[in-house]
């Protein structure tokens, strides 16, 4: 195989179960080395991607190529995949050593290079010195990190990690999410990681793979996702939005175009994407931390959208304010600034609120209401 040639390779799978279309033409590749996370709300169609990525399920239609083979008559042990899931699956009654040398010592890999591999996993994992433990005596963090350790031990082609971090506690997830980014990166392995949860993805994936009822509904990396959705359900999936209803009524010779909100309001907005076939957009969104406000007839440097808006409410959250803001119109926005310590419109005060038009991103679909 080539070294540009993907590691994984899923072309066009399909597969339902009675009438429920799990999977609809699904195809997305892995590349050497990279981190992928496959994302989506309960039910898309991730675990059972990653059942048949695995072998341990069939696809109706398609066809899965690791290293450049057909997989199509490949049994799960014949595929190379290193797996990691939700609830570790250690082997209680073995040590870390055992657990970690098992696979090795499965394909029968020599007790010497068992041995070496096994320190250079657990090095890795940083829990060197905890081989004899039982994964009893290790608390929930440490028995991930022995999960990862066991399945990077035999040199996977490929890990697949599903649902990694969601039997941790919300600290600790936020800790290990980068550990554990670390530690696939030292290993250099090619990761697919199956998260429901839209800031793992985005803190830990190269490219997010977002599905939604069994279809693909965009890939790329996780900014591109967050600042790019091309579609309502990806812009509402990844983070929080101000959505406008509208028409886009013309081009502008800046580059943007004018849309016109249901509302009544103009708005310039990035153009939309011209690539042919582009659907329509049905709406703008923009981005909470996006909008800024400021005091009614402040001058603002550079290109901006202002509207006027009364503020509704404040919400202190720590490192950020959230303002609630009223237009003219009856509209309410939602606007989020970072607590910098300045001094802050009150509930009442009419402020103005600015908007870059590259931040308008118009996207095509249903909005939410
Ligand atoms: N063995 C099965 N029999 C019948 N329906 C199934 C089966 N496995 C999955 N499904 C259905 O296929 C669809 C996709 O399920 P899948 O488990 O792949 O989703 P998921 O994204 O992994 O969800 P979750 O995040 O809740 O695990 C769902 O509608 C599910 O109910």
């Amino acid at each position: 195989m080539t070294a540009s040639q993907p590691v994984v390779d899923i072309q066009n799978i399909s597969k339902r179960y009675g009438r429920t279309a799990a999977l609809d033409r699904v195809s997305f590749e892995l590349k050497r080395g990279e981190c992928v996370a496959l994302l989506g709300p309960s039910g898309c169609g991730k675990t059972t991607t990653l059942r048949i990525l695995a072998g341990f399920e069939r696809p109706d239609a398609g066809v899965v190529a690791i290293d450049g083979r057909d997989m199509s008559n490949a049994r799960p042990y014949e595929r190379n995949i290193g797996l990691v899931f939700q609830d570790y699956a250690l082997f209680p009654h073995m040590t870390v050593a055992e657990n970690v040398e098992y696979g090795m010592k499965r394909r029968g890999v020599p007790k010497a290079e068992r041995e070496r591999r096994r320190r250079e996993v657990l090095r890795l994992v940083r829990l060197d010195g905890l081989d004899e433990r039982r994964p009893s005596q290790l608390s929930g963090g440490q028995q991930q990190r022995v999960a990862m350790a066991r399945a990077l031990a035999p040199n996977p082609s490929v890990m697949l990690l599903d649902e990694p971090l969601s039997n941790l506690d919300a600290r600790l997830r936020h800790d290990l999410r980068h550990e554990l980014r670390e530690i696939l990166s030292a290993a250099g392995t090619t990761t697919l990681i199956v998260t429901h949860d839209q800031e793992e993805a985005i803190a830990m994936a190269d490219r997010i793979v977002l599905m939604n009822h069994g279809r693909i509904q965009q890939i790329g990396p996780p900014r591109s996702l967050y600042e790019r959705p091309e579609n309502a359900f990806v812009a509402s999936f990844l983070g929080r939005c101000n959505w406008f209803d509208g028409v886009v009524e013309s081009a502008l010779p800046d580059g943007s175009a004018l849309f016109r909100t249901t509302e009544g309001l103009a708005l310039r907005v990035r153009l939309p994407d011209p690539r042919v076939g582009a659907p329509a957009p049905s709406g703008v969104a923009v981005r909470p931390e996006r909008l800024h406000v400021v005091e009614a007839g402040t001058e603002l440097d550079g290109d901006f959208n202002r509207l006027p808006a009364t503020v509704t409410r404040l919400h202190y959250l720590g490192a950020d304010l959230r303002f609630d803001l009223t237009l003219p119109e009856g509209r309410r926005l939602e606007a989020v600034v970072k607590a910098d310590g300045r001094p802050l419109p009150a509930p009442g005060d009419t402020v103005a609120v600015a908007v870059a038009p590259a931040d308008c991103v118009p996207v095509a679909g249903d909005l939410p209401q």
